[in-house]
């Protein structure tokens, strides 16, 4: 059992509670009170709220030159880091933290890192500050923007921000959801980074907290296999800000991908044992990742792999009773228990994950890929087994009842893994088990034979260098491929990820990268409807609910969990939506332009409902859930989709919705007739199939029509 000292953030002066984590064998962190470091953390709570006052102070003096933080990349030009600026009084450089400064920030923010091989690590996460109102004062005049310092001053507290024109920017190498990631040069150094550039909303307070969240976790975590956070640069008038990482020349998606690279079991190893201690160190200090998957593996060319991308992780607190929210982990690495709706899991859920990347290292492309969560869990089952009756017995799991198979899968895994080492299959096995309890922990799996056995890890500087490979970089190779004449959709190994435009008009988000031969399907679907999920699924008959989606804001719990952490009263005042689970909220896109999606309060709507009684029940058959969701689906008002719809590339979309929503078409229950999958599945496969040529077809139409595209 592994033990976590750590102080959460308080949001004034008042002593700064503490909390014991320990960590138990089926993986989840309990958070407890401690009471001997109450009593040091009291006194330390004084001493800042002393420093904060002197602090404010002085910094009122040096208002008028906080718009002198030139290049505050630069840690080594002493003219920028002058005597009594605020990085000095920080002891904070560019918004990089030196080694200096970890220990003179003692007062402030205390973080103590001892990586210690699974035996435990300590952290504390103090802010004491006498009034927030000088805080925001300080940080605003330090260059922060004052809606950032006004809705997550703690993200930031100890930083000022960076200079946009201390970088160059170079160009994209990466997409995600809410993000674009680029390669940019530190204009005094010569030193290449990587900007990620997050989009929200600043009027928006839950937008700000799911960016702040982000931070507050990167800045928590502090080990050689997680992307550090070295500084964030913002602007004021802007509605997305930077954060400046390391460059990391691969991601493991890529690597993968490419038909060049097959790993070796040294250097499998050796990228396992880097990836579990960072998950380890991520655990110990109670959080989740909660979307660990290939592409959010980094290397860069000495062999070092980093986690990276926190947008979903979250605080372990399994002392809340609040639930969080299931729609998080990509789903083609989503644990059975959060495709069944689970809302209090714990970092049990990671190691489903790792399986998922483990095993993809050794097959050289994903093993569980399903197109919706209901294959998801029936290609899980087919592969782990389907658990015992006891399970579906007591499973508290929200929709057991309506996944449970008629009949028991035996495990096919070691069959299907029979070319891996037998001690590699074991571990998978653990980290591929049904019930979360029994995947153990990240720690015992680091002291698996696995690892004891050779050929053992090799180091990663003896890890081959090379050409730099990126998801990106896969999805384009790919996309050439695809428009080769003569080479179908589904022949290609991996789909392209939706574009963002259209993920940031669709209310859930983020979709998972697609089976082979969907993404023709997905893209063209939504370029017809405007990016609606609801419509997309229905056009391809496809039992799809696409909520391998990255949730833009969380539960009810999760946002009281960042106000906990942020110890922030504004932040409180966040609407969320009991009924569905979620906020559906406003989120920019890059060009600035909002795409409105429902609020869950506000709609007549529960995506989360609808769409689950689609992707499960024949609603033709009269099922009360299927009754209920299709009611839903006749009260959503077509305005709302066209709300919510951003013009595709045509600018014709809206033409499309009518004739889509006369498409809809549901179909049987899947796991509950399971004699059914398999037609059923072959009848989806045939859908997209044919959805996939007509888009295809379409596509081309487009692009000869409008020359922008052409
Ligand atoms: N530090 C880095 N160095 C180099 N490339 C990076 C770095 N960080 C991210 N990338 C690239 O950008 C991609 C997207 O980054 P990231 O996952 O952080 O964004 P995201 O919006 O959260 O993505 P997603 O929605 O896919 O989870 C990564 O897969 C990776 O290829």
């Amino acid at each position: 059992m592994g033990c976590i000292s750590s102080k959460r953030a308080a949001a004034t002066a008042s002593p700064c509670y503490e909390y014991s984590a320990a960590v138990s064998h089926n993986g989840s962190v309990l958070l407890q009170p401690s009471s001997s470091s109450l009593k040091k953390d009291n006194s330390a709570s004084a001493a800042t709220t002393n420093n904060n006052v002197s602090r404010s102070k002085s910094k009122a003096k040096s208002k008028s030159n906080s718009s002198e933080f030139k290049k505050s990349g630069s840690k080594k030009d002493p003219q920028n880091h002058r005597p009594g600026d605020v990085s000095e009084d920080r002891s904070v450089v560019g918004g990089r933290e030196s080694k200096k400064s970890r220990k003179e920030k003692e007062g402030s923010y205390h973080s103590h890192n001892s990586h210690n091989g699974g035996k435990g690590s300590a952290f504390s996460f103090r802010l004491g500050f006498s009034s927030r109102s000088s805080l925001e004062a300080e940080q605003v005049s330090a260059g922060w923007p004052s809606w950032l310092s006004a809705a997550a001053g703690e993200v930031i507290y100890g930083w000022i921000p960076l200079k946009a024109d201390a970088y160059e920017k170079l160009e994209k190498i990466g997409q995600g959801t809410y993000s674009s990631v680029f390669r940019a040069k530190e204009v005094e150094t010569g030193r290449i980074v990587a900007l990620k550039k997050v989009r929200f909303d600043n009027f928006q307070p839950e937008s700000i907290r799911f960016m702040a969240r982000e931070i507050m976790i990167l800045r928590r975590l502090d080990h050689p296999n997680i992307m550090k956070l070295e500084g964030i640069i913002t602007s004021r008038s802007s509605n997305s800000i930077y954060l400046v990482f390391e460059y990391m020349e691969h991601d493991l998606a890529g690597l993968v991908a490419s038909p060049e690279i097959k790993f070796s079991d040294m250097q499998i190893k050796c990228y396992m044992r880097q990836l579990l201690s960072a998950v380890e160190h991520c655990h110990l200090r109670g959080i989740m990742h909660r979307d660990i998957k290939a592409s959010n593996i980094l290397v860069n060319d000495d062999g070092i792999l980093k986690l990276g991308d926190f947008g979903l992780a979250n605080v372990v607190n399994s002392k809340s009773k609040q639930p969080l929210t299931s729609r998080v982990v990509t789903l083609w690495y989503r644990p059975p228990e959060l495709l069944m709706g689970a809302t209090e899991y714990g970092v049990s859920v990671d190691l489903w994950s790792v399986g998922c990347v483990f095993a993809e290292l050794f097959l050289g492309k994903p093993i569980l890929k399903g197109r919706t969560e209901v294959e998801q869990l029936h290609k899980i089952f087919k592969l782990c087994g389907s658990p015992p009756e006891e399970y579906w017995k007591t499973s508290k799991l929200p929709h057991a009842t309506m996944f449970k198979p008629q009949h028991t899968y035996e495990s096919s895994l070691r069959e299907r893994c029979k070319e891996f080492p037998t001690t590699a299959v074991d571990m998978l096995e653990n980290l591929l088990s049904v019930e979360p309890y029994k995947r153990g922990t990240v720690s015992s799996a680091l002291m698996s034979e696995y690892f004891k056995t050779k050929p053992y890890a090799c180091d990663p500087s003896h890890l081959p260098k090379y050409p730099p490979t990126k998801e990106m970089d896969a999805k384009i190779r790919e996309e050439s491929q695809r428009k080769k004449p003569g080479i179908r959709a589904r022949e290609t190994r991996k789909p392209r990820r939706v574009r963002k435009a259209l993920l940031e008009s669709n209310s859930s988000a983020k979709l998972a990268p697609k089976e082979d031969g969907q993404d023709d399907h997905t893209q063209s679907a939504r370029r017809m409807n405007g990016g609606n999920p609801l419509i997309l699924r229905a056009k391809g008959g496809l039992l799809r609910r696409e909520s391998n989606l990255k949730p833009q804001f969380d539960t009810v719990s999760e946002n009281c969990e960042l106000n906990a952490s942020l110890g922030d009263s504004t932040l409180s005042s966040v609407q969320t939506s009991a009924a569905s689970g979620f906020t559906w909220a406003k989120r920019g896109t890059e060009d600035g332009t909002q795409s409105a999606v429902s609020d869950g309060s506000k709609s007549q709507f529960s995506a989360l409902d609808a769409n689950f009684a689609r992707s499960t029940y024949d609603l033709k058959q009269g099922h009360r859930t299927g009754r209920m969701a299709i009611r839903k689906l006749r009260t959503f008002d077509a305005s709302e989709l066209t709300s919510t719809e951003e013009p595709d590339d045509t600018g014709n979309n809206t033409d499309c919705i009518a004739e889509e929503k006369r498409d809809i078409e549901f179909s049987g229950p899947l796991l509950s007739q399971p004699c059914r999958i398999d037609e059923h599945l072959r009848r989806n496969e045939s859908h997209i199939r044919h959805v996939a040529r007509r888009s295809r077809f379409e596509k081309g139409t487009h692009a000869n029509l409008n020359p922008r595209r052409a």
